[in-house]
């Protein structure tokens, strides 16, 4: 079958972990001699009576504003900034990017959650206080005051590649109907701005407040699994401020890249559970992960950032290469995975890459990306290394999780590598069949 592509829609520096380490339990009272023990609730985790247990996690002042508070954020920006050296200057105002189920979950303890670091033999929890700050993405007016106060520097985001609303040419997709709504909404002003749908238009309404109140530069930092992230962020701003008036707005904006490494499967009801027996306090906002954590970084904050370096964060000059090298080996490795593996009914990223099928695909599909990787990042040590992320079992990474806005994510992850081979005068075997695998399953209705 052939296939046109192009018409589809350092690990950080960590301390040892304490393996099933229980940080600061609460005292809960003693059973009674003889009489049928209750169970006694846990009480739910706050910074208020995390304090009063005596393990105060002191709020910082916010100088971060997130938009996308999803598992991701937690997991990786939110744990980096608390683990960082001046973390008591650093706190994050975090906002949803559409539902507000995390604002929900997070404000009522005060923004602290616990983080489960789930490695193949155990776990590690620990409390996670720099989100100071959990709002639901139609606070619009908190994130408008926010972004216009010289004390934030930086604007992070998580919203997912879909969120970005790009067209195929990777430009702001003005066909689509909240870009057009937004757009609207931004020309006519404050009052219908309140009701803005995309967060993108929410950054430019801020932005643009920012710059009357003369608040300074500020650094807007994607950390979305796009390509070039920086540029495509600035550019879908710049688009849309521009054809609303604002176009003043990104005057003193500054874009970072990043690429972002950190295995977040969806926290579920039963991890909710563990977190409650093991450390003895109810968290709705508990989020569990791998062990590993990267984040590499290129680009000026001229308002000052936190100190994420001494928290194992890389920062280079050029970030293609670890940029390809994680979207096409790691990223399009997942998809190799979701494909194949729920072609074969499998559920999760651990069960599929134990099937030796799945994983001749995968190697197949690993020996042309890393092809198309720059020659000055490793990707032998690298595959090696994710082959045991991959395989951690206790991790519970759901194929179905992957499997979404698939035609964009094989468009970002998996078409430059057919286009390298085959400018290469090779056939893209292994990487088309992919796409053949991802026409299976639409046909096999097991994606959208
Ligand atoms: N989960 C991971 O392992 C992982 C690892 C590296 C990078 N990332 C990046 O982080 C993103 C989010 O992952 P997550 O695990 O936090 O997901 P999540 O579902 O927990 O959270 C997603 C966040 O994005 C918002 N969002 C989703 N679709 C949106 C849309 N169309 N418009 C506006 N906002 C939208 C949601 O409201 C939520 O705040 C990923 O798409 C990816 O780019 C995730
Ligand atoms: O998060 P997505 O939807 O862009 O991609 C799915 C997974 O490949 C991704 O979440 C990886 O687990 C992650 O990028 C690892 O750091």
């Amino acid at each position: 079958m052939t296939l046109d592509p192009l018409k589809l829609p350092t690990p950080a520096k960590l301390p040892e972990p304490v393996e099933g380490s229980t940080p600061n339990p609460p005292k809960l009272p003693e059973p009674v001699e003889g009489s049928t023990p209750t169970p006694t609730p846990a009480p739910r985790l706050t910074r208020a009576r995390l304090a009063d247990a005596g393990r105060a996690l002191p709020a910082p002042p916010v100088r971060i504003v997130h938009v996308g508070a999803g598992a991701f954020h937690r997991t990786h920006q939110a744990w980096f900034t608390a683990r960082a050296s001046d973390a008591a200057d650093w706190g994050i105002a975090a906002f949803t990017g559409r539902s507000p189920d995390v604002a929900d979950r997070l404000a009522p303890q005060g923004g602290v959650f616990t983080l489960v670091e789930r490695g193949p033999e155990g776990d590690r929890f620990e409390q996670v206080g720099s989100i100071v700050e959990a709002h639901p993405a139609a606070r619009i007016d908190r994130f408008v005051e926010l972004l216009a106060d010289p004390a934030v520097a930086v604007v992070t985001l998580t919203i997912t590649e879909a969120g970005y609303r790009l067209g195929l040419d990777g430009t702001i997709d003005l066909t689509d109907s909240s870009v057009a709504h937004d757009l609207a909404a931004l020309r006519a002003g404050a009052v219908a701005s309140a009701r803005l749908r995309t967060p993108l238009a929410r950054i430019v309404l801020g932005l643009a407040a920012r710059r009357r109140a003369q608040a300074g530069p500020i650094a807007i930092v994607s950390c979305d699994n796009l390509p070039d992230n920086a540029r495509i962020t600035r550019d879908a701003l710049r688009s849309l401020a521009d054809m609303a008036g604002l176009g003043y707005a990104l005057d003193t904006a500054s874009f970072v890249a990043t690429s972002v490494d950190r295995i977040t499967p969806h926290t579920t009801a039963a991890d909710l559970d563990e977190v409650e027996a093991r450390t003895g306090w109810r968290d709705e906002a508990a989020v569990v992960a791998e062990p590993f954590a990267d984040w590499t970084l290129s680009g000026e904050f001229p308002a000052g950032r936190p100190a994420w370096d001494t928290a194992g964060a890389r920062f280079v000059d050029r970030i293609e290469p670890f940029e390809q090298r994680k979207l096409l080996v790691l990223n399009g490795g997942h998809l190799v995975l979701a494909f194949e593996g729920l072609l074969r009914g499998h559920t999760t990223v651990a069960d599929a890459v134990a099937d030796p099928a799945c994983r001749s695909a995968l190697d197949a599909f690993w020996t042309e990306a890393a092809r198309a990787v720059a020659r000055d990042v490793d990707t032998v040590d690298y595959r090696r290394a994710l082959i045991e992320r991959f395989e951690n079992r206790r991790i519970e990474h759901r194929l179905a999780q992957i499997a979404v806005d698939t035609a964009t994510k094989l468009r970002l992850r998996v078409q430059p590598v057919i286009e390298a081979e085959r400018a290469a005068g090779r056939d893209a075997a292994a990487s088309t069949a992919v796409v053949d695998a991802w026409h299976r399953c639409r046909r096999a209705g097991l994606i959208e």
